[in-house]
């Protein structure tokens, strides 16, 4: 389904800092995500998480720092320029429309993605026609991929919060990403939801995306899905390596009980 492996790192971010009037809400940071990799992004409320998601997908300039994608700088580039080049968010908001069905919400997807001009649309062709197919296929196709397809002609209204969770995840791969940024994709999911929708988030990596970079909250679907995790606090890099080195490190422990373990 994706483009052939990058050679070097997928997207990298260097000395990233933003700056809002008085506040620093990110310093110096440096994020690499490789090819094949699902890395972790977390760190307590206010770590300065979702203003580097901002700053990689072009929705903030970075006050200070650089980003590269695919070895190219995107800095500067447009939100919309950044997702065309492969690199896709997703939102802590919800990217589903309630009232379609889950294969509606995932074709829909492909149509906002989609460069079709609106004139095409309405006077179709063969090669409007054949595009159409394509979609249909693969929206059924990444249905499949997250487990949904029993639940393909059902209103998004009547799922449960896993199904949603994974149904969001699906409305972002109709945009064909490279590298897949998920900003809390597990919130309100139950031990067993999380489990669910961790396992079904590695099958991804290296057929339906290169790679993943998650902010999330819930540390057991980090601990279980992540290849590498970076640590923020207070806008700042704490500590980076792999899970069981992250979990066992003392000063990522004290940011996030911090006064609690004091
Ligand atoms: N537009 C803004 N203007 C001023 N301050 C901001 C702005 N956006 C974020 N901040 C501040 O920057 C810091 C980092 O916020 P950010 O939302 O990136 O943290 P986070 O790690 O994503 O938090 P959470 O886990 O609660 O979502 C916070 O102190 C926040 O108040």
């Amino acid at each position: 389904m994706t483009a052939s492996p990058q050679a070097g790192p997928l997207l990298r971010a260097e000395n990233l800092t933003m700056r809002f009037g008085g506040i620093t809400a990110v310093k110096q940071v440096a994020l690499t995500v490789n090819p094949g990799e699902i890395v972790g992004l977390i760190g307590p409320n206010g770590a300065g998480k979702t203003t580097c998601f901002n700053m990689l997908t072009g929705f903030y300039t970075p006050t200070e720092g650089r980003v590269f994608f695919k070895g190219t700088d995107i800095t500067s580039h447009k939100p919309h320029a950044i997702a065309r080049l492969g690199l896709i968010r997703s939102f802590q908001k919800t990217n589903v429309m309630k009232r379609l069905t889950v294969f509606e919400n995932v074709l829909t997807g492909h149509y906002m993605a989609g460069r079709q001009s609106l004139l095409a649309t309405f006077f179709p062709g063969e090669t409007v026609r054949r595009a159409e197919r394509e979609a249909r296929e693969s929206a059924s196709a990444i249905v499949e991929t997250m487990g949904l397809s029993r639940r393909m002609n059902v209103q998004a209204s009547l799922l449960s919060c896993g199904e949603l969770r994974l149904l969001e995840v699906a409305v972002a791969l109709a945009a064909k990403p490279t590298l897949l940024m998920l900003d809390e994709p597990a919130a309100g999911l139950n031990s067993h939801e999380a489990g669910v929708f961790g396992e079904t988030l590695k099958t991804l990596v290296g057929t339906a995306v290169q790679s993943l970079l998650i902010v999330e909250h819930n540390m057991e679907l980090v601990m279980g899905v992540c290849d590498r995790i970076v640590v923020l606090n207070f806008g700042q890099m704490l500590a980076e390596g792999e899970p069981r080195a992250i979990l066992s490190n003392p000063k990522v422990a004290e940011a996030y009980l911090g006064k609690a373990a004091a």
